[in-house]
């Protein structure tokens, strides 16, 4: 592989399912970058699992080619063992578990037995990259959903894969086990170099974790950027939408909170409202006041109008009352 090679490529790439028309995937064209994490977000039945099968080798394309390290990744049509040996995918489904062995076992067992001292040294590498060491004689069957999911990414880990593919791996987690294992694996890439490319349609796991995101609608690429530049400047409705529980309003709407645009549709994020509450204009209606630890989500009412936005100072005001708002910033599409 020359220098100049991409690592791994997608190009005019079509895979429509027998007998749905809208389905699959439609001319992706996508360069993954090494050594970084790739987020494909976008809303259920984009097309997102469906690209990173092709990316695997785990569907064959009707047309166009994946290539990874400048050499053809072939799909089942093709080769008779669908994946690609340096790739590894985990999903929320960890069925390949052995339920009754040792955690350590789980992983071990995928390496050789020509090479002992690999047996012996890597399971631990592993185990302690993903912070689980601590479990290793533990039986799989007595971890918790969120346990069995790093087992799960330890095995995949342990052969030393270039690519992670990761579908949803987190859904069965809760929030913390969540946090730690994200955190954990961008030690991983940092530490190791391993690319990473993560489908989910969840933006708080992939604003946090990717360094590049690509946004999936109907089957093609949309836009791509890193986290920030997406949520802060989306070319999208669709991309604004997927990233923030955002305020859609239509242009005359939008004049009721003084925001002055051109455009048919104005987003405003939830943090961009501040509330005021106190001098004139204290208009809008707080209809209902979401608790949420570090701040409050205030849903509020002026006439056929409704927003939300986030107010940081939980207790500045009561349910039912009324205060007044200040937009700074808003998107125009
Ligand atoms: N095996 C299949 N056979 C037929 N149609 C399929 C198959 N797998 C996916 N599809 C269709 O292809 C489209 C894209 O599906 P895909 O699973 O790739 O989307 P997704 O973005 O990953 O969705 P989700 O977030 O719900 O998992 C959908 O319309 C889906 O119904």
């Amino acid at each position: 592989m020359s220098d100049s090679t991409p690592f791994l490529q997608a190009t005019a790439l079509n895979k429509v399912y027998p007998g749905k028309h809208q389905s699959g995937v439609h001319n992706i064209n996508l360069t993954i970058q090494q050594g970084k994490i790739t987020g494909i977000i976008g809303e259920s039945g984009s097309g997102k699992s469906t690209l990173l099968r092709l990316l695997f080798g785990l569907l064959s394309a009707d047309s166009g080619e994946v290539r990874f390290e400048g050499e053809r990744v072939w799909g089942p049509v093709e080769k008779l063992i669908p994946g690609h040996d340096a790739m590894k995918m985990v999903t929320q489904h960890t069925d390949d578990l052995n339920l009754f062995a040792k955690v350590w076992d789980n992983i071990s067992v995928l390496l050789p037995n020509t090479d002992l001292k690999t047996k012996t040294e890597r399971p631990e590498q592993v185990l302690r990259q993903l912070n689980m060491f601590h479990l290793a004689d533990k039986r799989v069957a007595d971890l918790s959903g969120g346990e069995k999911q790093r087992v799960a990414i330890a095995r995949s880990l342990v052969s030393h894969p270039k690519v992670l593919l990761l579908d949803e791996p987190f859904n069965q987690v809760d929030t913390t086990f969540r946090d730690g294992l994200q955190q954990d694996i961008r030690k991983i890439v940092r530490e190791t170099g391993l690319t990473v490319i993560i489908v989910s349609h969840d933006p708080a796991e992939v604003l946090s974790m990717a360094d590049e995101l690509v946004v999936i609608k109907g089957g093609e690429i949309l836009e791509t950027g890193t986290p920030k530049q997406l949520y802060n400047q989306p070319q999208n409705l669709y991309t604004a939408r997927l990233l923030s529980n955002c305020n859609v309003l239509m242009r005359e709407e939008a004049r009721a909170l003084r925001v002055k645009a051109v455009k048919e549709e104005v987003v405003i994020y939830p943090e961009w409202i501040t509330p005021v509450t106190t001098g004139k204009n204290l208009d809008w209606a707080v209809k209902e006041i979401l608790f949420k630890g570090s701040h409050e989500d205030v849903h509020l009412e002026y006439g056929p109008i409704e927003i939300h936005l986030t107010n940081h100072e939980p207790g500045l005001f009561d349910n039912y009352s009324h205060i007044g708002i200040v937009v700074t910033k808003y998107l125009e599409f």
